[in-house]
């Protein structure tokens, strides 16, 4: 990081009033000393490679050279990622540092994330041993290839079919309607040259549901697509440029019996399939990924948080008082509702994505021993934290460019590109209704459950303790905000099973009822997740081992979170919890209280993400706050500053004033 020396004064000032130690807290978010330690090494390592310096802002590049950059960039990454575990014998440290090199989304994104873990998960020993080496270590680079042009969500309508042909053992894959094509996958368009493809099995005309295949699609000396293979990329987007999305149709194009995945289900050499213990364990690399996409939110709120923080200390606008000199933004109240809850909400996420790391470890280790119980309970939990997180940071995302006013719509502000692969989450990986509803479905035989008196699993047993007790006066304490929460999942839920329930009797069957009844299945789904990231954000701070000066901060963000939410969800409270509108005036009075008492740590709590300048990528959110020289700096990059006069003047526009004299 910069030296204090160099920085803007206003910083400095704000450093020197921070009341914790800031590398107490950066060691917390990160784990360790060691862990802080290990990261800046590795990210030290990167950095000091020089190719990896972009020449020119990668805005001022065509779609196709910033793609050729991305992937030149990621291949070089990957010999550092490769030095870094010869040299220490272990994968380098989790970090971000793919943001300072690639900046947006790396071409090997799903290789990495999805085609490695794929075959981890849902091959057979010996089909890992046959891939794993190979995909490790990039001898080969794959994707995974789900989504067609018509079919995202519904992933049982998808229409790829891999026919088995017991006669030569292979399978023969086909798309045989345009909206059959693979659409989206990362990699695909110009990187790929294997993937996993999900396609319907068909034995003997049966059909046997959807199965993940591997496909070699391109040669791997020529990179040409094999015969029987249509490949390409699908164009721009809003964000993820250098991702690299593409499109695939296969024609007759046969892969060995081999190259069914088959962890789970089996076709036999004769066209026997053996069914697995659970179909939905194919659906496992998904769970995985949307569990890291809770995990990723954190990391996007804080570096919005980071950017917006730093800039409204270095920014004056206006006067508070008109005998004082303009205010700082920060001083502003509203500046500082509108980003502290970033800060604080960046370390809900944290919190949240470890809690759910460990309840992921715990079931694919009870999966390993044939044991299913679990597993219900992790899929509806990730599919409603990753809904919520990712909705919630990207709004978090965008409220923080907003409040940067002009400057946060520049592109050198790294707020626009930040928003676009933030708010992506919401779509990827599980689209944020159909998630929310598969929660809802957990939900609805919970409840069911819960009436019978049966016991529920942890994460819903709140719905049979409210059901059990009846409501007790509300606290405005943090535990009574949590249990408020509880509350009025509880009366969602309530509300929306007793709709559905109103409808049949109506005469309607389940799954008409259940439509009618979605918008509140879906609203039960947040009240849910909402309940979830307070009770597990609140525990995690008061069992933390932080020193009292730290632990006061990480309290207060704390309560930030939970009375910013209990004041932005205050109907519904006021329905199904015992809050009176008494107790609303106090939270907001102490909500008010909070953001002045966070007010002066707020620059150390964002130097406390350690994101350094290179992650940042950002005109006004760097360490040393040259906000201003760095716009300057960045603006004469642009090409149009490279010439004193663009030849548009000759070609159009002087012709066009002197046809203007005539
Ligand atoms: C929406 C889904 C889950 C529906 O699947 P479907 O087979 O139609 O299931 P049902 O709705 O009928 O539910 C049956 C039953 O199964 C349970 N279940 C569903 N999924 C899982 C699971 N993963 N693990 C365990 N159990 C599961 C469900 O709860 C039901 O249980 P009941 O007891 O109530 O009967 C499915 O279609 C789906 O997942 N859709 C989303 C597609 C998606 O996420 N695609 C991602 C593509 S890859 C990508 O986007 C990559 C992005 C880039 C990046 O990551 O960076
Ligand atoms: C940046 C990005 C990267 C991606 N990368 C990959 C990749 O690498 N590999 C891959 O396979 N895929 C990838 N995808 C595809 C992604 O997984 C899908 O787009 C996503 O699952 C949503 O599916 P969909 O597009 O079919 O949306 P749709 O399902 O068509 O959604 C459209 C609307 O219909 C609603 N809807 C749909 N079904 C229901 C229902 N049952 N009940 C109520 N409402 C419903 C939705 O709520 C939404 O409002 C990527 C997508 C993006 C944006």
């Amino acid at each position: 990081m910069s030296t204090e020396t160099k920085c803007n004064p206003d910083l400095v000032r704000e450093r020197a009033k921070c009341t914790f130690d800031v590398n107490e807290l950066i060691n917390l978010f990160y784990g360790s000393e060691k862990a802080t330690k290990e990261r800046r090494h590795f990210e030290d390592a990167v950095l000091a490679v020089k190719e990896l310096k972009d020449a020119i802002p990668e805005e001022y590049l065509s779609h196709k050279e910033r793609y050729e950059n991305g992937v030149r960039k990621a291949t070089i990454l990957r010999d550092v990622y490769r030095d870094y575990k010869a040299k220490h014998n272990r994968d380098p440290p989790p970090n971000q540092i793919t943001k300072a090199v690639i900046k947006d989304i790396s071409p090997f994104l799903l290789h990495n994330g999805m085609f490695v873990p794929t075959i981890a998960g849902q091959g057979t020993p010996e089909q890992q041993a046959e891939w794993l080496p190979k995909a490790e270590s990039m001898q080969i680079i794959g994707t995974y290839a789900q989504t067609e042009l018509g079919h995202g969500s519904f992933i049982r309508g998808l229409e790829t079919i891999a026919t088995y042909d017991p006669k030569t053992e292979e399978f023969v894959l086909n798309n045989p309607t345009l909206t059959s094509f693979k659409w989206w996958p990362g990699g695909l368009g110009s990187t790929v040259n294997h993937c996993v493809v999900v396609a319907q099995l068909y034995i003997n005309g049966k059909s046997h549901g959807i199965h993940p295949f591997i496909a070699q699609i391109r040669d791997l000396d020529t990179h040409k697509p094999l015969p029987g293979v249509k490949v390409g990329e699908i164009g721009p987007k809003m964000g993820f440029q250098t991702a690299n999305n593409g499109f695939l149709g296969f024609d007759n194009f046969r892969i060995p019996r081999k190259n069914m995945l088959m962890k789970n289900a089996q076709v036999l050499k004769d066209g026997t399939f053996v069914k697995g213990i659970n179909e939905k364990l194919t659906y496992g690399t998904m769970v995985m990924v949307r569990v890291g996409i809770v995990g990723d939110c954190s990391f996007y709120a804080a570096l919005a948080a980071t950017i917006a923080v730093r800039y409204s200390a270095v920014r004056h606008q206006s006067h508070i008082k008109a005998s004082e000199p303009e205010a700082q933004i920060l001083d502003y109240l509203t500046q500082q509702h509108k980003l502290f809850i970033a800060v604080a909400s960046s370390h809900v996420y944290r919190n949240a994505y470890l809690w759910m790391e460990k309840m992921y470890t715990n079931v694919m280790k009870e999966l390993s021993q044939d044991k299913q119980d679990n597993l219900p309970e992790l899929h509806a939990t990730a599919c409603c934290l990753k809904a919520v997180c990712s909705r919630d940071a990207g709004s978090l995302v965008e409220e923080c460019r907003l409040a940067c006013g002009g400057h946060g719509y520049m592109a050198s502000s790294n707020l626009p590109l930040t928003y676009g692969v933030t708010i992506a989450a919401v779509t990827y990986e599980g689209e944020r209704t159909v998630l929310l509803l598969q929660t809802a479905r957990y939900l609805m035989k919970a409840w069911m459950a819960a009436l019978k008196g049966k016991v529920l699993s942890p994460s819903v047993s709140y719905l049979l303790n409210s059901l059990k007790e009846s409501k007790k006066p509300w606290q405005n304490t943090p535990e009574g905000i949590v249990k408020g929460f509880q509350h009025v999942s509880f009366g969602k839920v309530k509300a929306a099973y007793e709709t559905i329930q109103k409808y049949m009797k109506q005469g309607k069957d389940y799954e008409d009822a259940w439509n009618l009844a979605s918008v509140q299945l879906v609203k039960a789904s947040e009240a849910h997740s909402r309940a979830i990231l307070c009770e597990v954000s609140w525990e995690a701070v008061c069992s933390s081992s932080a020193s009292p000066n730290l632990s006061r901060v990480l309290q207060q963000l704390a309560q930030l979170y939970l009375t910013y939410w209990t004041l932005e969800t205050s109907g519904d409270l006021l329905l199904y919890s015992n809050i009176t509108k008494d107790d609303l005036i106090i939270l907001r009075d102490k909500y008010e209280e909070l953001l002045v008492a966070i007010r002066p740590n707020a620059v150390g709590l964002v130097d406390g993400f350690d994101l350094r300048d290179e992650i940042l990528n950002s005109t006004l959110g760097s360490y040393d706050g040259r906000v201003y020289e760095r716009l300057m700096e960045e603006a004469l990059k642009s090409p149009l500053n490279q010439e004193t006069v663009n030849s548009s003047f000759h070609k159009y526009l002087k012709p066009m004033m002197e046809k203007a004299k005539l």
